[in-house]
C-alpha cells in the first residue's frame, strides 16, 4: 500500500441533471490526507452525487476536484486512484473470498503469484485469512462487508469512497462494523469518504463531519464542533440532542443577554463573540438536553446568571444510562432534559409534576 496524496479539495462543485436545479450547489471543502470524512444529510441532499463525482462515475456541471494536488476531472476512476464500496456489497457469488478480493488484480493482468501475495497480505489486514476459501453465501453480513472493503482496497487507492456502507446491517452489527471501518481506515492509511444519513454513525466515525442540506454544506468540522456548536437551527435539529426555540432580545449586558418568548421571560444567554445581536432582534437558541437540570418547583430558585423556567412533565422514558424527561417548558416546541440515571432515581419525577428547568447562561447558544 502506498499511502499519501489522498487529500481532496472540492472547489465550487456543482451538479445539475436537468440544467435547472443544482442537486450539488457550490460545494467547497478540503479533506486532509488520511482523514475519515463523513457526509451527513437527509435523503436527496446530494451526498451520493458528490461521492460519485469524486470517484469519477459522474461529471460535475461546474467546479474542480483536486486529489493529491492533481486536478482529476476527466480522469477515469483507476487513474484517480479512488475506489468505491457500494451499499450492496456486490460480491461475486461463485468466487471464494480470496478470488473476490483478487478480482481487480486479475483484470489488471497481474500474475497469479503476485496476486496471491497481495491478497494474503490484505486478508491479514482485514482479518479474513481463515475465511479465504469460503463463498459469500456462507459469510455473515459483517464478513461480507470486510470482503467488499478488501476488494476495493486491494487496488491501492489513495481515497476509498463508501456509500452507506452499514445500512444493510442490523443495529448491533452496525455498531460493531463502525469500529472495524475506523480500524481499517487507520490500518490502510488512506482517506475515507463515507456517506450516511445516520447522525450517530457520522459523529462516531469521522474526523470531519460535513452536514448537507439541498446540495449545500451547512457546516463542516470535527464531530464535536458540529454536535456541540451547531451553527444554525438546521444543523442543531439534524444532529439532535438540543432544545431549540426562538425568542426576542430584551436586554444586552456586557456578558449576557436576556431573552423573552411569547410564553416565557428571563431567559439568560451568555454573549457570544461570533454573534452580534441588538435589542429587539429575534434569535434562535439551542440548549443541550444534557445541560438542563430539573428541580422541584418548591426547592427555590437557582443561583445568579441561570435561567429557571417552569414546566409540567409530559412523558418519561428510561434510556438506560439516562432518563429522558419531556416537559411543556417552551410551549409549541419540544423540550427535553436528559437526567443521569442515578440522579433521576434519587428522587424520581412523575408525569404531571411541575418542575423548574434550569441552565446557566453560558450553556445556551445563539444560532445563526
Ligand atoms: N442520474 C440522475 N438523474 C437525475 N436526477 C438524479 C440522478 N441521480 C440523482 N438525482 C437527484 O439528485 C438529487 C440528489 O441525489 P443523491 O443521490 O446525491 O442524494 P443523497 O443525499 O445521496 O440521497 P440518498 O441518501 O437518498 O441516496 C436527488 O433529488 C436525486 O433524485
Amino acid at each position: 500500500m502506498r499511502p499519501g496524496h489522498g487529500d481532496i479539495e472540492l472547489a465550487g462543485l456543482c451538479k445539475s441533471y436537468d440544467g435547472i436545479t443544482n442537486v450539488v450547489d457550490g460545494v467547497n471543502l478540503k479533506i486532509p490526507d488520511r482523514a475519515y470524512c463523513c457526509f451527513l444529510g437527509p435523503s436527496g441532499c446530494g451526498k451520493t452525487t458528490i461521492l460519485r463525482m469524486i470517484a469519477g462515475h459522474e461529471d460535475p456541471t461546474a467546479g474542480e476536484i483536486v486529489i493529491g494536488g492533481e486536478n482529476v476531472l476527466g480522469l477515469a476512476p483507476v487513474e484517480r486512484r479512488t475506489a468505491m464500496m457500494f451499499q450492496s456489497y456486490a460480491l461475486f457469488p461463485h468466487l471464494t473470498v480470496r478470488d473476490n478480493i483478487a478480482f481487480a488484480l486479475r483484470v489488471r493482468g497481474q500474475s497469479r503469484l503476485e496476486r496471491y501475495k497481495a491478497v494474503d497480505l490484505m486478508m491479514e489486514k482485514v482479518r479474513l485469512t481463515e475465511l479465504a476459501d469460503r463463498l459469500p453465501a456462507n459469510l455473515s453480513g459483517g464478513q461480507q462487508q470486510r470482503v467488499a472493503l478488501a476488494r476495493a482496497a486491494i487496488t491501492e487507492p489513495r481515497v476509498l469512497l463508501l456509500d452507506e456502507p452499514l445500512s444493510a446491517l442490523d443495529e448491533q452489527l452496525r455498531v460493531q462494523m463502525r469500529q472495524e471501518l475506523r480500524r481499517m481506515q487507520r490500518e490502510l492509511g488512506i482517506t475515507f469518504v463515507h456517506v450516511t444519513h445516520t447522525q450517530l454513525e457520522a459523529i462516531a466515525l469521522a474526523d470531519i463531519v460535513v452536514v448537507m442540506e439541498k446540495g449545500k454544506i451547512k457546516q463542516s468540522g470535527p464531530a464535536r464542533d458540529v454536535y456541540a456548536y451547531p451553527r444554525d437551527r438546521y444543523v442543531a435539529e439534524f444532529l439532535g440532542g438540543q432544545n431549540i426555540f426562538s425568542g426576542k432580545v430584551e436586554q444586552v449586558g456586557s456578558d449576557h443577554l436576556v431573552i423573552s418568548q411569547p410564553h416565557r421571560t428571563g431567559i439568560h444567554v451568555g454573549v457570544q463573540a461570533d454573534r452580534r445581536v441588538g435589542i429587539g432582534d429575534r434569535i434562535d437558541l439551542a440548549v443541550r438536553r444534557d445541560d438542563i437540570e430539573l428541580m422541584r418547583a418548591t426547592s427555590g430558585e437557582p443561583g445568579g446568571g441561570a435561567t429557571a423556567l417552569p414546566g409540567r412533565v409530559l412523558a418519561i422514558e428510561y434510556q438506560g444510562s439516562f432518563v429522558k424527561v419531556m416537559l411543556d417548558t417552551i410551549p409549541d416546541e419540544e423540550f427535553i432534559a436528559y437526567v443521569p440515571e442515578r440522579t433521576f432515581f434519587q428522587d424520581p419525577f412523575n408525569v404531571g409534576d411541575v418542575l423548574l428547568a434550569t441552565w446557566s447562561a453560558g450553556r445556551a447558544r445563539i444560532l445563526a
